[in-house]
């Protein structure tokens, strides 16, 4: 697909909540094809966002552009996959059962929605699973099937809202592969963490405080302007360089 295109692009972006501003004049950027981190810590802005890019925040003020339309366009519907940090699936139907239900509202011919359902369980590794209730299923699981209704329609775009919070190891390093996969077959994926360790896994970062870029960058970058040993000393060092640019000096810890 448009490797060289911006799948997301953010000019001014401000919004307001509670009559507070929790973003003031972001410029972002998301090119397309790759997956993009957005790491920051707990309240830095990252829900609200993505809540912005996918077009359900209200009071935004700027531009935001998805995939060439505006944020929220109904053309955007099926392109744009979203996953809420709640896992939003229905829990007295069944895992097939909830998948179908979003194969047709992602407009999929009945033909089509059961290979894509198929794919989609594969996806996450719910395989077994499919004839479960979602109530009955453990916190991760449900989280998948949250995945796997994104996945349904195959969109371009997946916007992730910390996908691997509350997942062991082992599950989080199998979802950071499908999501490399997914990159690799052409979507792009933002994928919201406060986990720094995430940021490897990444083809670049985004790195919001307070509401305001600290950095884009991919992770090399990251851990070569500050000289800091890991993802998280570095996200530490940038902000301490922000606070106080001459006292910490260039490329220190
Ligand atoms: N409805 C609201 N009214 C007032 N303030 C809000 C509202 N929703 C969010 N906020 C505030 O906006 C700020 C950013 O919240 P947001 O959920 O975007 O952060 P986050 O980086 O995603 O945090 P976390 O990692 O904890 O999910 C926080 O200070 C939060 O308290």
């Amino acid at each position: 697909m448009r490797n060289n295109d911006s799948a997301v692009r953010a000019r001014n972006l401000r919004v307001e909540r509670g009559g507070r501003s929790i973003i003031d004049g972001l410029d972002v950027e998301v090119p397309a094809g790759q997956v993009v981190g957005l790491l920051g810590p707990s309240g830095s802005g990252k829900t609200t966002l993505l809540r912005a890019i996918v077009g359900v925040q209200a009071r935004v003020g700027g531009a935001v552009t998805v995939l060439g339309e505006p944020a929220g366009a109904p053309g955007l519907r099926r392109r744009v996959g979203y996953v809420t940090q709640a896992a939003s699936v229905y829990t007295d139907l069944t895992v097939l059962q909830n998948l179908r239900y979003f194969a047709r509202l992602a407009g999929l011919p009945r033909a089509g929605a059961e290979a894509a359902v198929r794919r989609a369980v594969a996806a996450v590794d719910l395989g077994g699973h499919e004839k479960q209730r979602v109530g009955t299923l453990s916190g991760g699981e449900r989280s998948r099937v949250s995945l796997a209704a994104a996945l349904v329609g195959d969109p371009e775009l997946l916007v992730l809202d910390e996908p691997t919070v509350g997942l062991d190891p082992v599950l989080r390093r199998d979802l950071w592969a499908m999501f490399r996969r997914l990159a690799r077959e052409g979507r792009t994926l933002l994928v919201s963490s406060h986990v720094m360790d995430e940021a490897t896994q990444c083809d670049r970062l985004l790195l919001l405080r307070d509401g305001s870029l600290v950095a884009d960058v991919t992770p090399d970058e990251l851990l070569a302007t500050t000289g800091a040993p890991d993802a998280e000393r570095a996200f530490l060092a940038l902000i301490e360089q922000q606070a106080s640019p001459t006292a910490t000096g260039e490329g220190t810890r």
